[in-house]
C-alpha cells in the first residue's frame, strides 16, 4: 500500500499550484483570489483539514467554498473548526506553510512534519464536511478537495451548495450529535427546522410589521431563504417576504449592483428592481452572512431619501433588547456582581462613533474595539456572558456563555412577565446562530425586535444620528510600510504618518479618521468621520493624501 506521502504527490501532481511572487496567505477570509489560481490551494486546503479532524480526536471539521461579496470570478476556500467557529488562528500559518510549498515532493514533507510537530497521529480516522456557494467554479475546486480527502483517507461528506453559516451550522451539530448540548439535527432541514421553530416562539402573540423585500445578491441566499421559508407555519406568523435578485442561473449577476456590499459601500439602493418607497427592504451577500437593512424615506431628506441600517445598528438593537429583556426577567437585579450576566459589545475602528457613544452612554454598557476581521470580533465576544458583535458591514451575531444560559433555564419565574423575557431570552439563544454572523438567523433576530417593540425602521433609525462619514482605498507602492497599533486606529509605522493624521483630524469636530493596510485587496483604507458631510468627506481627502504620500 502506498504510504500517505506518496498518496499525497500521486494526487497533488493533478492539482498544482501557481507560484505568486510573493506567496499565498491564510487572511481573513481564508484563502480568496480569481478562481483559476484555486485549484492546487484548495487540495492543499483539504490536507490541512484531514490533519486538523486528526488534531482533534477526529472530530468533523468543515471546508466552506466562498468568495462571499467578491465577484463572480473569484472564489475562496476556508476552514471551519470543530465547534464551528472558524479554524483557531495557531494554525493559519500551517495553511500558508502547506499552501506555498514549492514542489509536490515538499507538500508531502511539510505534510509529515507538521503531523510530527503537532503530534498528530495520522492512523485515526479524519472527518470533513464541506460545502460551497453558487459559484460554477466550486464544482472543479470540490473535485481538488476531494482529492486531497482521499489521499489522506478522510471521510468526507458533501454538502454541496449552501450559505457559509449553515456549513458552520452543520459542523457544530455534526460534533454534538447525541449530547446534552446538542447544536440541532444534522442535515440542512435540520438548521431550517431549529430557526423556524425558535422563530415562532420568539413571536408569540407579536406581529411583524409589513412586507419585507430581501435582496440576495444574486447568491446563496436566494434559494436557501425561501426553502427556509417553507418552514415557516402560516397559521403562527405572518411573515410576508418577497426574495429579489435571487438569479442563481446566470452566475455573472452575483453581486452585480446588489447584495449587502454594494449598498454599504456605495450607500445607495440596488437599481433592481426598483425598491417602491417605504417598503422595507434588506440586503444579504454572496455567501449570505452579511445583512444590511435600508428603505427609501423622501421624508427624511437629509439623509437623500435613502436610509440605511447597518451592522452597529444591528448590534445596538440587539444590544438594547437583551438588556431590558434580562431587566424583565430579573437578572440584572443580583447585589453580587460575580454573579451578573455580563453583556458586552464589540466593535471595530469602522463603527460609527456616534453608535459607540450610544452603547456606552445610553445604553451603559461596555464596548470593546478589536481590528478589523470577524474572527477577532467573535473572540472578544466570549469576554461575556452575552456578547453582541457586529462589523459595520453586518456580519456579525450574538454569543451566549453557558452561564447565561444555564441561568435563563433554571432561574424560577415570580410573575408571568418575567417567565416571558426568560422563555424569549432562550428562544432567541436558539434563533441566533452561535458559531458565525448569518443574515437568515440576524433577520429573524432583527424582525422579532422590531415586533417587540412594535418599531418601524424610522423608529429604529431614530435611535441615534450617525455620524456621516466616508471610506476610501488608496493605492500605495506597499502596503506593508503602514504597521497599526491600539486595535487599528493608529498607525505606529512609518513614523511620523500618524502625527500628520492627528493635525488634520484636530481642525474638525468630532471628527475620528485612520488608515490601515486593507487584509483582503492590495490597497490601504482610510476611514473619516465627522460632524457634518462635508467636513468627513474633507477629512477623508486629507488624510487619503497623506497616506499617498507616504506610501509613494
Ligand atoms: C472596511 C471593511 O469593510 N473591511 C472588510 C474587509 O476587510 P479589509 O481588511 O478591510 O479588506 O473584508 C473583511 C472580510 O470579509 C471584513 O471582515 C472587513 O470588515
Ligand atoms: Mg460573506
Amino acid at each position: 500500500m502506498a504510504t500517505h506521502e506518496e498518496q499525497i504527490i500521486a494526487a497533488s501532481a493533478k492539482h498544482p499550484i501557481v507560484p505568486v511572487e510573493n506567496g499565498y496567505q491564510y487572511g481573513t477570509a481564508g484563502f480568496r483570489m480569481k478562481a483559476d489560481l484555486l485549484d492546487g490551494i484548495t487540495f492543499r486546503v483539504g490536507l490541512l483539514a484531514s490533519l486538523r479532524s486528526r488534531k482533534v480526536d477526529s472530530q468533523t471539521v468543515g471546508v466552506m467554498i466562498t468568495a462571499s461579496h467578491n465577484p463572480a470570478q473569484d472564489n475562496g476556500v476556508k476552514i471551519v473548526d470543530p465547534t464551528g467557529d472558524m479554524l483557531e488562528q495557531s494554525w493559519e500559518k500551517f495553511a500558508t506553510q502547506l499552501v506555498n510549498a514549492k514542489s509536490d515532493q515538499e507538500l508531502a514533507q511539510r505534510y509529515t512534519a507538521l503531523a510530527k510537530e503537532n503530534k498528530i497521529d495520522l492512523d485515526v480516522p479524519a472527518r470533513v464536511i464541506y460545502g460551497r456557494d453558487t459559484r460554477p467554479s466550486g464544482h472543479t475546486l470540490v473535485a481538488a478537495l476531494n482529492a486531497a480527502l482521499d489521499a489522506t483517507n478522510t471521510t468526507y461528506v458533501d454538502y454541496k451548495i449552501l450559505t457559509t453559516p449553515q456549513l458552520h451550522y452543520l459542523v457544530r451539530a455534526t460534533n454534538t450529535e447525541g449530547r446534552p448540548d446538542s447544536y440541532g439535527e444534522v442535515s440542512e432541514a435540520g438548521y431550517y427546522k431549529k430557526l423556524s421553530d425558535a422563530f415562532v416562539r420568539c413571536m408569540k402573540h407579536k406581529k411583524v410589521d409589513g412586507p419585507l423585500v430581501v435582496d440576495c445578491a444574486n447568491g446563496v441566499g436566494g434559494p436557501k431563504l425561501s426553502e427556509f421559508l417553507k418552514y415557516i407555519p402560516k397559521d403562527k406568523v405572518d411573515f410576508d417576504v418577497q426574495v429579489v435578485n435571487d438569479n442563481i442561473i446566470r452566475p455573472e449577476l452575483l453581486n452585480l449592483d446588489c447584495g449587502a456590499d454594494f449598498v454599504k459601500t456605495k450607500q445607495r439602493a440596488p437599481p433592481v428592481p426598483k425598491p417602491e418607497v417605504g417598503v422595507r427592504h434588506c440586503s444579504l451577500d454572496g455567501d449570505a452572512d452579511r445583512l444590511i437593512y435600508w428603505w427609501l424615506d423622501p421624508e427624511l431628506a437629509e439623509r437623500g431619501g435613502f436610509v440605511m441600517l447597518d451592522g452597529d445598528r444591528i448590534s445596538t438593537l440587539a444590544a438594547q433588547f437583551i438588556k431590558d429583556l434580562m431587566d424583565r426577567a430579573g437578572l440584572n437585579k443580583q447585589e453580587d456582581d460575580r454573579q451578573k450576566l455580563r453583556i458586552g459589545v464589540v466593535q471595530t475602528a469602522y463603527a460609527n462613533g456616534a453608535s459607540t457613544k450610544h452603547i456606552k452612554q445610553y445604553l451603559k454598557l461596555p464596548v470593546v474595539c478589536t481590528p478589523t476581521g470577524v474572527k477577532h470580533l467573535h473572540h472578544a465576544a466570549r469576554d461575556f456572558d452575552i456578547g453582541v458583535y457586529f462589523e459595520a458591514n453586518g456580519h456579525g451575531t450574538v454569543l451566549f456563555s453557558h452561564q447565561a444560559l444555564s441561568t435563563f433555564k433554571d432561574t424560577q419565574p415570580q410573575s408571568p412577565a418575567q417567565k416571558d423575557a426568560l422563555d424569549t431570552l432562550l428562544a432567541l439563544s436558539d434563533l441566533i446562530n452561535q458559531t458565525v454572523g448569518d443574515a437568515i438567523s440576524d433577520m429573524l433576530l432583527v424582525e422579532v425586535i422590531l415586533a417587540h417593540k412594535v418599531w418601524s425602521l424610522r423608529d429604529w433609525v431614530m435611535t441615534y444620528s450617525d455620524l456621516p462619514n466616508r471610506l476610501f482605498r488608496v493605492e500605495v507602492a506597499n502596503k506593508d510600510l503602514f504597521r497599526t497599533t491600539d486595535a487599528e486606529r493608529r498607525l505606529s509605522h512609518p513614523e511620523g504618518c500618524q502625527q500628520e493624521i492627528d493635525i488634520e483630524v484636530k481642525k474638525y469636530t468630532d471628527a475620528r479618521a485612520f488608515a490601515r493596510a486593507s487584509g483582503t485587496e492590495n490597497a490601504m483604507r482610510v476611514y473619516a468621520e465627522a460632524a457634518t458631510r462635508m467636513e468627513a468627506d474633507e477629512l477623508c481627502d486629507r488624510v487619503a493624501h497623506i497616506i499617498h504620500r507616504w506610501g509613494a
